[in-house]
């Protein structure tokens, strides 16, 4: 099947400087971004003179490459990553608990063990409770986190994934710039930022992105270094798959969708696309001027996020940015775009974004899971009625998301608005 570029096209993003298709060279973007920080932001230091400014070819090859300059360590941002005031993050407004934890203030964010839907018999008491709790957090949140999934330890297992990742960001740039490309399509790219070529505003994170379709044709092609990159990044590229498709059947089942019609999703999640987002937020000298991504939603279904021991994910809830403390062992899981249109509304793909912190690298890694590009969206039959559950939005396909990033619209408004069909109030989707 076709390669999709999903690197700035599996998410959409409606920040102040988004990262849409407009075009616009770096340079001007510097020039715009300088501008714009003359009109909003008090500090001088901010608006640093043109020559003083590291030259777009430079922070092009990476914020890694930025602090390792010259024997490492940087002092203060340059001005391309400097967000207007109204996009910095503030403190954050809350943390969120990890139920049973002891992490943050509470119980908030839901905790979904896998192990006990897998234990639970179809039918009965204890299956539809463990569902119930599937479907309220995917309800509520568009977000949780998900333990007992067996995804931890040993081959294709997330300590693994991370020690690699980890290891290639170490590498020295030259190996890590063999991949990088102006090509969004390629399967294989090392990058930065958000859209590098299109960002006003840099944003504070390099990336690997491995497309994962065709495993066998692609992976020859994955990074020769560190030498065990291929083997167990393929490795938990398959668990992430197994581990997607396990949980669109139970999501399916908790919205009551079963026989023919939950089988032609399913078999849509088998032939869809898979994509691999390896990210490292280094340490940077001024973290709450910056971020690592901007607000944005996930375009597929569903995203299976590891992320290691160091916070920086936030997801909007309430009206606010919420910090989730990450979970040992864990992997966050969020409702994308085609899932909010496929459940009518009913499951919330959210806004998140990552902020970056003064003293640790951060390292995650994003499986993102769409359907396949030709596949016609739109809310399921069995999900809308006429008197209590309107139709919520219009079919769309990915030539339709391809147009929304290259029109005005995708300056102002995110992907999901653009595809509503009734008058209920948008949910919250501004950035801050
Ligand atoms: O690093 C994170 O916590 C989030 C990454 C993310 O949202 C993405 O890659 O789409
Ligand atoms: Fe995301």
């Amino acid at each position: 099947m076709a390669i999709l570029d999903l690197d700035d096209l599996a998410r959409n993003s409606n920040t102040t400087a988004p990262p849409c298709h407009a075009h616009a060279a770096p340079a001007s973007n510097q020039r715009l971004r300088q501008a714009e920080c003359k009109a909003g932001d008090p500090d001088p230091r901010h608006h640093a003179d043109a020559e003083e400014e590291e030259d777009d070819e430079l922070l092009l090859k990476g914020v890694r490459h930025l602090c390792e300059r010259g024997g490492g360590g940087i002092t203060r941002l340059p001005a391309r990553y400097v967000l207007p005031p109204s996009d910095r993050p503030a403190a954050p407004d809350h943390r969120i608990g990890i139920a049973g934890a002891g992490g943050g203030s509470g119980s908030l964010i839901p905790v979904i063990d896998l192990a006990r839907l897998r234990a639970a018999p179809p039918g009965g008491q204890e299956r539809a409770a463990a569902l119930a709790e599937l479907d309220a957090a995917c309800r509520d949140y568009g977000f949780f986190q998900v333990v007992g999934h067996g995804l931890a330890d040993g081959a294709g297992g997330g300590i693994a994934m991370l020690d690699v990742a980890r290891r290639f960001f170490d590498l020295p740039f030259g190996e890590r710039a063999r991949h990088m490309s102006l090509d969004i399509r390629a399967a294989v790219r090392y990058g930065t930022s958000f859209n590098q070529l299109n960002d006003g505003v840099l944003c504070w994170r390099d990336f690997l992105k491995l497309v994962c379709d065709d495993l066998g044709a692609v992976v020859p092609t994955w990074p020769e270094a560190p030498a065990d990159l291929r083997e167990v990044v393929s490795s938990y590229a398959r668990s992430c798959r197994r581990l997607f498709r396990e949980l669109m059947e139970a999501a399916l089942e908790a919205l009551g969708i079963g026989g023919a019609a939950a089988g032609e999703v399913l078999a849509d999640c088998d032939a869809g696309s898979q994509m691999l987002m390896v990210n490292c937020f280094p340490a940077c000298p001024e973290p709450e001027l910056t971020l690592g991504m901007p607000p944005h939603s996930d375009y597929g279904f569903l995203t299976v996020l590891l992320q290691d021991q160091v916070n920086g994910l936030e997801v909007r809830h309430a009206d606010r940015w919420v910090l989730v403390d990450p979970l040992p062992g864990a992997l966050v899981v969020n409702v994308g775009d085609h899932f909010e249109m496929y459940s009518n509304g009913r499951y919330k793909s959210v806004l998140h974004r990552v902020r970056v912190n003064s003293s640790r690298s951060r390292i995650s890694v994003a499986s993102l899971h769409s359907l396949p590009p030709a596949r016609v969206i739109g809310p399921a039959p069995e999900l809308v009625d006429d008197v209590k559950n309107p139709r919520m939005y219009m079919d769309t396909d990915f030539a339709t998301f391809l147009d929304y990033l290259s029109s005005a619209e995708g300056k102002h408004k995110s992907f999901l608005q653009t595809r509503r069909l009734t008058t209920v109030p948008p949910a919250d989707t501004t950035a801050s």
